[in-house]
């Protein structure tokens, strides 16, 4: 068999759910907008930049990997700033072959140039709106939906809740918690969970990547996540291939895991990709699916992640399909425009890779 190169992965259409949009800017840009707000940066060169933010990042702690968004929070403070950055992303993303995206961020780490959270939430759709539509003259079709994060140490996630329903139908999919895990477990934020699922609206918890099992059991018994941001820990719950109550629950019941293998070795949440529990839950026929989390920290694209899971495990297309199904049927859009992907671009195009 012919090994897959990552120039034949950029040509097959791939599903992200878990891509930060302030986790994922163009060194050059923020070189650009950082000197139009007069923030210091720790290097002005964009390739030595983007090295800095790999290498900072590369610290084995969330605390310490979650330092480095500073740098690129302080450029998404005003409307002009947030539109380049998502008009990019979208293009970015596009041009790596994303068919289908979720992408999140936090309003409230925008807010200190004076933006409301509304005004915030209108600029990055916008920037998206735009991105789109270029992406698709060239010949690039990306659906790109917003998740709205709050910040799991904060007190405003009930607020960010409510901005997420009620911008649901201009592009608003879903909403997140995220920011540091241990000493911040998700039942702090139930308020905003319980309102979520009484308006019928879908959201997804980072748990299970710094801390273990209990934060796992939170976000999915006590809030009721739709899916687990991360989840890796989960197989602290499994000896071998013999499942215990949780992990038996998450795949039977086929809650989705948004697993992220670069920034899980970064963060000391995995050892390596070759060791990454990934290969198991696979095994094991969990409903996985794998994504960036952040490609400016990780060095790394959805294309890039994929390649490195065809190295490390021998995987070939009908891996890589299972994944991409795996996660546009966890998508949070409609179910029949998840069917409409799944049938019309990624079926098809797989059909011809594995044929
Ligand atoms: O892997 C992660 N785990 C927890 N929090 C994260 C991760 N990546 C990014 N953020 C946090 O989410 C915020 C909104 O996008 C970022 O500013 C960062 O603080
Ligand atoms: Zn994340």
């Amino acid at each position: 068999m012919v090994a897959i190169s990552h120039a034949d992965i950029v040509q097959a259409p791939k599903a992200l759910l878990h891509d930060h949009l302030d986790g994922g800017l163009r060194p050059a840009t923020i070189v650009e907008l950082a000197a139009k707000a007069g923030h210091r940066l720790p290097e002005d060169d964009p390739e030595r930049l983007g090295e800095w933010f790999v290498a900072a990042a590369d610290s084995g702690s969330l605390e310490r990997y979650l330092e480095t968004f500073a740098h690129t929070v302080a450029v998404m403070q005003t409307e002009e700033g947030l539109h380049r950055v998502a008009r990019e992303c979208a293009l970015d993303l596009a041009a790596d072959g994303v068919v289908y995206a979720e992408v999140r961020y936090a309003p409230e780490q925008h807010l200190e140039r004076g933006l409301s959270l509304d005004a915030v939430v209108e600029a990055v759709h916008a920037g998206f709106r735009d991105g789109c539509a270029e992406a698709a003259t060239q010949g690039n079709q990306i659906r790109i939906g917003t998740l709205l994060t709050a910040m799991r140490h904060a007190a405003r996630s009930q607020e960010i809740a409510e901005l997420a329903v009620r911008c649901r139908d201009t592009g608003v999919v879903g909403f997140d918690i995220a920011g540091a895990e241990a000493g911040f477990p998700p039942t702090r934020h139930l308020d905003a969970f319980e309102y979520l699922q009484r308006e019928n609206f879908h959201f997804t918890i980072h748990a299970g990547e710094a801390f273990g099992l209990p934060s796992i059991w939170q976000a999915i018994q006590w809030c009721g996540a739709d899916r687990l941001g991360h989840g890796v820990r989960i197989v602290d719950d499994i000896v071998g291939t013999s499942l215990g109550r949780l992990s038996s629950y998450v795949r039977d019941k086929r809650i989705p895991l948004e697993l992220c293998p670069s920034s899980n070795v970064q963060t000391g949440a995995a050892p390596s990709i070759a060791e990454h529990p990934i290969g198991l839950l696979h095994d094991l026929r969990f409903r996985v699916t794998v994504n960036t989390d952040n490609r400016l920290m990780s060095g790394t694209s959805m294309s890039k992640e994929m390649a490195l899971l065809v190295e490390a495990f021998g995987w070939g297309w009908s891996e890589l399909q299972w994944l991409t199904i795996n996660a546009m049927k966890s998508a949070f859009i409609p179910y029949d425009e998840r069917l409409a992907i799944i049938t019309d671009v990624i079926k098809p195009a797989y059909a011809k890779l594995l044929a």
